[in-house]
């Protein structure tokens, strides 16, 4: 469980977090949405102990990351700032960090085992490609056996296989009662694995809210109608309460309504259809939409 309340940090002039208040509850994967900048790092390196908040208070189990006995058997983290020693081996890597956080020794073999970079685990990381590395730092995360994770921008470098692998990881995790926070600034990257979003910008909470109420607030639909007589229909849909407009290529475009109220009304009216579809917009325009409306 994550509690964060008032959040705020300033780097002299420029607002990096301003006042965040969110929880994040376990056994769900959370996703933490914003553009570049819009202070993700900046929010989980606070909850991190990384860096100092300005103002307000980010909370783990109840606890200041810095108040943990085993930060990392309770909290496992993947940051960039993470990176390990090129000249290492990851197994060398993981052994190190294991024996300065108390961590038991078998589990190195296990989380290699759960990232799928046993194969290769005797190899230095300087030789290792984005996604192997991606791997790596999972495989440190979940060292621990942490109860909380907070991934920043974990999908970064990793190909299709590896993207669809980390989805089912998480959603695993998840289930097993962990608490899951995923960094991401594209909302095409979580709409597949997260349950909840938090979606920020210049610092401030825009959204907190389960997925599928976004995608039901902010994906609205639009019929796309194609008939020789667009006006007409235009005109008696837009009587009955339904937005149209045609378009220059003569088709008809309509919200408001749904596919089946466009085609009684055509039916009722005479008006021969020769095409109907629904154009969904995707989660990504509707992400897009609330951030740069709040940006402006
Ligand atoms: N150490 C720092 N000193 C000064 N400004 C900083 C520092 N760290 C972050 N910032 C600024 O704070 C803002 C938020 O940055 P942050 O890295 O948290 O965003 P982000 O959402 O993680 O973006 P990205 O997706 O690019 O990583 C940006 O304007 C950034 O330039």
């Amino acid at each position: 469980m994550i509690e964060v309340r008032g959040l705020t940090k300033r780097y002299g002039p420029v607002t990096a977090v301003a006042g965040l208040t969110f929880d994040v509850p376990p056994g769900v994967v959370t996703a933490f949405l914003g553009a570049n900048g819009a202070g993700k790092s900046t929010t989980l390196r606070m909850l991190l102990g990384l860096d100092r908040p300005t103002a307000g208070t980010a909370r783990i189990d109840g606890q200041h990351y810095a108040e943990l006995r085993d930060p990392l058997r309770t909290v496992g983290s993947l940051l960039d700032s993470s990176a390990p020693h090129p000249g290492r081996t990851a197994r060398a890597h993981l052994r190190w960090l294991a024996a300065s956080n108390r961590v038991p020794g078998h589990r190195i073999d296990e989380v290699l085992d759960l990232v799928h970079l046993t194969a290769v685990a005797d190899r230095r990381v300087r030789g290792f490609s984005l996604g192997m590395r991606q791997r790596l730092g999972l495989a440190a995360a979940l060292l621990g056996d942490p109860s909380v994770l907070l991934l920043d921008e974990p999908v970064n470098g990793l190909d299709a296989e590896g993207i669809r692998w980390l989805r089912t990881s998480l959603r695993r995790l998840a289930a097993e009662g962990r608490t899951v926070v995923v960094s991401s600034h594209l909302m095409s990257e979580v709409e597949q694995t997260a349950d909840h979003l938090l979606v920020i910008s210049r610092g401030r909470m825009l959204a907190d809210t389960p997925l599928p109420d976004f995608l039901a607030a902010h994906s609205a639909a639009r019929v796309l109608v194609r008939t020789p007589q667009a006006r007409r229909l235009a005109e008696l849909l837009t009587a009955g309460g339904a937005a149209a407009a045609v378009q220059p290529d003569g088709s008809l475009h309509v919200s408001g309504v749904g596919a089946d109220d466009v085609s009684a009304v055509a039916a009722r009216h005479g008006v021969p259809l020769l095409a109907l579809g629904t154009d969904h917009r995707s989660l990504e325009d509707a992400f897009l939409a609330l951030t740069t409306g709040a940006d402006t």
